[in-house]
């Protein structure tokens, strides 16, 4: 690749030549086969898209409202670790990349930079990412990200125990210190035998935690608390009963179950079950601003990004955080203009063509 890279993919061939080949692998790896990381991304190219024509498209407006708060656009930095394995600056950076762009920050618990450094560095929205931590975990938590300003949690609920990535074993990979855990559980406990990052989740995550238990983590927070990890309707109609603010629909980047489908084909069963009493939001694959449209066009209100952005972060640092996020605005909106859609309310379920519709000859 020759010059200045003019799409988030070829942000991954920058970060892939300066990164070394250890956590290379571990940013862009998925669990096993990975047959999941494939098909997420490949589904959206099954879709396609039915746009109009002459519709006055002189002005877009791009913005949204996600839980209350007014962002640039339906785009998310996605909750993902161990950012200074990237960038020595790690999540400070990514968070400051986020809040140049006006757009909202997800911060995974198990990052390198502890949430203080991360809240007072930025003044993006930010939510923290939580997993189903031993409860003294959880309760602490809570308590730092009231503190801190964080504005929802993101329970990622498909974690009782870490996915099998495969290249992480084989590298012996290393996890970073997660700063957040200092004082919570003794970081000698986490063995270095094959990828300790596993040994990490098995030190910090209660694979009792179910359905019920959302109440208690209700009853220790009053902020709303976000879904991580919904690919069924049954889990979706489970979550809203639950009381949950919002769900995401996510196979965590097929690093959790391989062989679950893509997102993308999923979307609609959730939204379906949910009929709109929730938000309901989407990662895992988007590469593109046709892909945001196609999410937004099957019923989410906005997507989350996760290894663009840690590729811009590597490449560039907060810049390509910032340069990342603005090509899939910008991707966006130019989408939508050829598509004849002026907000995002415009994009709707007849303004794209789902495989099986495909091959029923509707296009
Ligand atoms: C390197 C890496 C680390 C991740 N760490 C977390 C995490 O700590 N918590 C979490 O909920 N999801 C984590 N995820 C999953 C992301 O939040 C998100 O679901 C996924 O990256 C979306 O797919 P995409 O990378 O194709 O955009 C991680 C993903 C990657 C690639
Ligand atoms: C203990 C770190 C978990 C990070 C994670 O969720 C991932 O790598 O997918």
């Amino acid at each position: 690749m020759a010059g200045e890279p003019v799409n988030v993919n070829e942000f991954e061939e920058l970060a892939r030549k300066v990164l070394p080949k250890i956590y290379y692998d571990f940013f862009s790896g998925g669990a096993e086969d990975q047959y999941t990381l494939k098909q997420n991304i490949e589904a959206f190219r099954r879709i396609t898209i039915r746009p109009r024509i002459l519709v006055d498209v002189s002005k877009i407006d791009m913005s949204t409202i996600i839980l209350g708060h007014k962002t640039s656009a339906p785009i998310i930095v996605a909750p993902t670790s161990s950012h200074q394995l990237a960038h020595p600056e790690g999540e400070v950076a990514t968070a400051r990349g986020a809040a140049a762009c006006n757009v909202i920050m997800g911060v995974a618990f198990t990052s390198t930079c502890t949430m203080e450094e991360v809240a007072s560095s930025c003044k993006a929205v930010r939510f923290i990412q939580t997993f189903a931590f031993k409860r003294e975990i959880t309760a602490n938590m809570v308590q730092r990200a009231e503190r801190n300003g964080f504005r929802a949690i993101i329970l990622t609920a498909d974690t009782p125990r870490l996915g099998r990535k495969e290249a992480d074993i084989k590298n012996k990979m290393i996890a970073p210190p997660f700063k957040n855990f200092e004082g919570l559980i003794s970081t000698e406990a986490v063995s270095d035998k094959g990828s300790n990052v596993e040994a990490y989740a098995a030190e910090t995550l209660d694979p009792s935690f179910c359905w019920k238990d959302i109440a208690w983590l209700k009853s220790i927070t009053k902020l709303p608390i976000l879904i991580k990890g919904v690919l069924t309707g049954e889990d979706a109609t489970k979550a809203i009963e639950a009381g949950v603010a919002g769900i995401i629909v996510s196979n965590h980047g097929a690093r959790q179950l391989d062989y679950t489908p893509a997102t993308i084909s999923v979307l609609e069963e959730v939204v379906h079950a949910v009929q709109g009493k929730v938000p309901v939001l989407l990662d895992g694959g988007i590469r593109r601003g046709t892909d945001i449209f196609k999410a937004l066009a099957l019923g989410a209100k906005a997507v989350l990004i996760g290894r663009p952005v840690i590729y811009g972060l590597g490449a560039k640092g907060e810049t390509g955080v910032k340069q990342v996020i603005e090509m899939l605005k910008n991707e966006l909106e130019r989408t939508m203009a050829l598509a004849g859609c002026r907000t995002v309310d415009d994009i709707t379920r007849s303004h794209v063509n789902t495989e099986t519709e495909r091959l029923l000859c509707r296009m």
